[in-house]
């Protein structure tokens, strides 16, 4: 499946930049799927991504006081979508955004920027520039861990400036997501987690509830974590 825009209908301004998305797991697609152009890229970095991904995974796992495999076990990292975005030279960019201010609606995200800068993180009432560094990553938190958590980790709201330099910004982003919701296919913070002094902060919700609230508007920044919160 590709998007050129994500948010393109639904957010109230178009944003400067174009992406092709690739849906990457539970199952991977039929090569023949993903453009003949970046084929093979995308599929081997796909494996180094989840890599990552599952990685860090075990180390948030055992920041919680968790097994280390906790996540690969609850399928934190199995529904993975692969974007490829691209934000051209922006002749305005005083007038629009490369990327709305937003926080990723899923578990945890991978990116592999380019050497042009442009993606800031809000950091208490700033933004903050994440300035490039070469063969580094950028792993977010993402909304659904902050809720699983019950709050430990914080997904991290960011954007992306248009872009005002003559070369391309180019971003790669993996999304992982859970992809087994709990029986009746609902989920919310871990139980393992909670006591009665540390009680939920956020109520149980469904997968129904998930993807209606990310596909109903642009998008937005922790709108999820405010709809469940006690
Ligand atoms: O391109 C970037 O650096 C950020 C992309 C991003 O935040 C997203 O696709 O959710
Ligand atoms: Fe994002």
């Amino acid at each position: 499946m590709y998007s050129s825009n994500n948010d393109l209908y639904r957010a109230k301004a178009a944003s400067w930049h174009d992406a092709i998305q690739v849906w990457t797991g539970p199952e991977s697609p039929a090569v023949e799927e993903i453009p003949e152009i970046c084929r093979k890229e995308m599929v081997a970095w796909d494996v180094h991504a989840t890599k990552v991904a599952e990685t860090v995974g075990e180390l948030l796992a055992e920041g919680l006081g968790l097994e280390s495999g906790k996540f690969k076990e609850l399928t934190f990292m199995d529904q993975k979508v692969m974007a490829g975005v691209c934000y051209p030279y922006c002749p305005q960019p005083d007038l629009t955004v490369g990327l709305t201010s937003h926080s990723d609606a899923v578990v945890l995200t991978v990116l592999l920027p380019n050497q042009v800068g442009g993606l800031q993180v809000k950091h208490g009432e700033d933004w903050v520039d994440v300035k490039p560094v070469v063969g580094g990553l950028i792993v977010n938190i993402g909304d659904l861990l902050q809720i699983i958590s019950n709050g430990k980790y914080q997904s991290v709201q960011h954007r992306v400036l248009a872009n005002s330099s003559k070369e391309v910004r180019i971003s790669v982003v993996t999304f992982f997501n859970l992809n087994k919701w709990k029986g009746s296919g609902y989920y919310g913070p871990l139980p393992e987690l909670l006591s009665p002094d540390e009680p939920a902060i956020y109520r149980d919700f469904t997968k129904q509830e998930f993807l209606e609230n990310l596909y109903s508007k642009g998008f937005d920044s922790k709108s999820l974590i405010n709809k469940v919160k006690i």
